[in-house]
């Protein structure tokens, strides 16, 4: 700062004497420097978003988009944003959101050299996985290893574990149902409730978090968390790397504590979602903070269940398929196999990325289709015409991977709730990137919301929000699959879409089968609060045998 200028700031400031320091002025003197750091990128606009129009805090600081990210409801503020200014809108400083179908293919696309931004530090615990790895060769070395994993081959390979979750889960609820319809009325003294309609009357939401963890820790780390037979958010983690060790090398040594894994990851979507939008260098203050801390902690107990997990798999080898043995398989270019290290963050990365994404998809799933009875009478004869009186109840893949109406449905529902719904964050290349007209120069953040780009009237119709499966037959598939966009674009697109696709298809046909649902409460918003996901609080449902 030019000392002309530090002496006109000085000269507007009162000259109280406090002792020999003058503390006043020293005082009002702070806000300054801050005030010119913020004002100078603004002014330089490096970046060329200066014209883009957006929330006039937006435009000078990311606390704008760190606050509304905190408050769990970030894509309906951008979708508002975008409906009152248009295709482009700035979030921060140095981020515009973009409201088209097409920049899809030009932000995330092969090819185009865009990376993820530092937005995915936040997500870093232990060491990086696949998700989180930002680096262009670490993560096409790891790509194609975890891809081959995620082979629809191998994927079928897992689908007995799916399937054997879904049978406890079914035989839960068959047991509650029997429970309940013996008493006739009252609590049933696990959560559900029996009445009206002589329906059992049940947050579904839980359920579904059971079902995806116990699938996922299956298949990632060797052993179910028990979450469906115990009817609880509940899993096994030794409390440090050294107990681990211990504990699987003599067995009398082990040290176990039990986590809530669900909450632990509901608390680490929105602490990171909200830290990572926020400079690098004030992280380890907000760090601090104690909301911040608290899910810190709880993110390393998460991590504890990989080491352990991974730690048992060395020293008991086992001739077991699933993803660790699969992920222990692979090999990079060279023939090099993962290390220890990476392996553990792999697993963890599985655990993260697989869970919650499937859990709250299938609850969004049940809930369109209990708040629409027709849709759900419409897919059930599907499933009766397809399905026939078999007595087993859990569907085979093969029976129900080519069922359209199913199809449709599921695509419906993950088009309206948009489980990942947020813009995701990526770094123009080299050279910029240039979308309907505007280039932005290298270095510029860009994001494509989920949420807003599947309420495009232009690719959706004019009744963008009703569930109404019947569109993805009417409309031009090409025009609705460059609109859709679930499992994201690109290089980054969900590596696990074959294994996320079949559990879906199993689980909501399998308990289409078995039970009628209406909504406990049809006048009641389907609430959710957003971290990273787009998570439902609770789905009450009523819900009745069929067979
Ligand atoms: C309905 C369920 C799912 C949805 C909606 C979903 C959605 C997504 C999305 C949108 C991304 C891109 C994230 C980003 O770029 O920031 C992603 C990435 C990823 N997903 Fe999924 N996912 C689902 C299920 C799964 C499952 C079952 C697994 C594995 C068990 C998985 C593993 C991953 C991994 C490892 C990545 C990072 C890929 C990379 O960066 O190369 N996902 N997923």
């Amino acid at each position: 700062m030019s000392s002309d200028l530090l002496t006109t700031i000085k000269s507007l400031i009162p000259d109280i004497p406090l002792g020999d320091v003058n503390y006043l002025s020293a005082l009002l003197l702070v806000p300054v420097p801050i005030l010119l750091a913020h004002l100078i990128p603004y002014l330089r606009d490096s970046y060329n978003q200066r014209r883009i129009p957006g929330p006039f805090l937006a435009r000078f600081s990311d606390l704008w988009l760190g606050w509304v990210a905190s408050q769990g409801h970030r894509s309906d503020v951008v979708h508002q944003l975008h409906n009152k200014y248009g295709t482009f809108v700035r979030l921060a400083p140095n981020h515009v959101s973009i409201a088209d179908p097409d920049a899809l293919q030009i932000v995330y696309a092969h090819g185009n050299g865009s990376l993820k931004s530092d937005f995915y530090d936040a997500f870093v615990s232990i060491h990086r996985g696949l998700f989180n790895t930002r680096d262009r060769a670490d993560h096409a070395r790891k790509r194609k290893i975890v891809s081959a994993v995620f082979s629809q081959k191998n994927v079928l390979e897992f689908e007995p574990s799916i399937r054997l979750y879904v049978s406890q889960f079914l035989n839960q609820w068959d047991r509650l149902y029997d429970k309940a319809l013996k008493n006739q009325s009252g609590d049933d003294g696990e959560g559900g409730w029996f009445g009206k309609d002589s329906r059992l009357w049940l947050d579904c939401l839980p359920w579904y978090n059971y079902l995806a963890f116990d699938v996922i820790g299956d298949l990632a780390f060797g052993s179910p968390f028990g979450m469906i037979i115990n009817a609880k958010d509940s899993a096994p983690v030794a409390v440090s790397q050294k107990d681990v060790m211990n504990s699987y090398g003599s067995k009398n040594d082990a040290v176990f504590v039990h986590i809530p894994a669900v909450q632990i990851l509901n608390d680490r979507g929105e602490f990171s979602a909200s830290m990572g939008v926020l400079p690098p260098s004030w992280r380890p203050w907000v760090r601090m903070l104690p909301w911040y801390r608290k899910g810190g902690k709880a993110v390393k107990n998460l991590a504890g269940l990989a080491v352990a997990a991974v730690a048992k798999r060395f020293n008991s080898p086992t001739d077991r398929v699933d993803l660790l043995s699969k992920l222990q398989e692979g090999r990079d270019d060279e023939g090099n196999l993962m290390g220890r290290e990476e392996l553990t963050a792999e697993a963890l990365t599985q655990l993260i990325a697989g869970s919650d994404t499937t859990s709250n998809s299938s609850c969004a799933i049940t809930y369109y289709l209990a708040a629409n009875p027709r849709v759900q009478e419409k897919l059930q004869k599907e499933l009766d015409d397809a399905l026939g009186s078999e007595d087993e109840y859990v569907s085979t893949y093969d029976q129900v991977k080519r069922l359209p109406y199913l199809e449709a449905a599921i695509n419906e529902a993950l088009r309206l709730h948009s489980t990942s719904s947020i813009g995701l964050p990526r770094i123009a290349p080299e050279g910029g990137l240039t979308i309907r007209g505007i280039h932005f120069p290298q270095g510029a953040i860009l994001s494509v919301p989920s949420y807003t780009i599947h309420r495009d009237k232009k690719v959706w119709g004019e009744d963008v929000d009703a569930f109404r499966p019947e569109r993805w037959f009417e409309r031009d598939n090409a025009t609705l699959q460059k609109g859709f966009n679930p499992f994201s674009y690109g290089p980054r697109t969900c590596v696990g879409r074959n294994l996320a696709s079949m559990e879906l298809l199993i689980i909501i046909s399998s308990i289409l089968r078995r039970y009628h649902f209406v909504l406990a409460d049809p006048a009641k918003v389907f609430d959710t609060r957003e971290g990273f996901l787009r998570k439902p609080l609770e789905c009450r449902v009523g819900i009745k045998r069929r067979q």
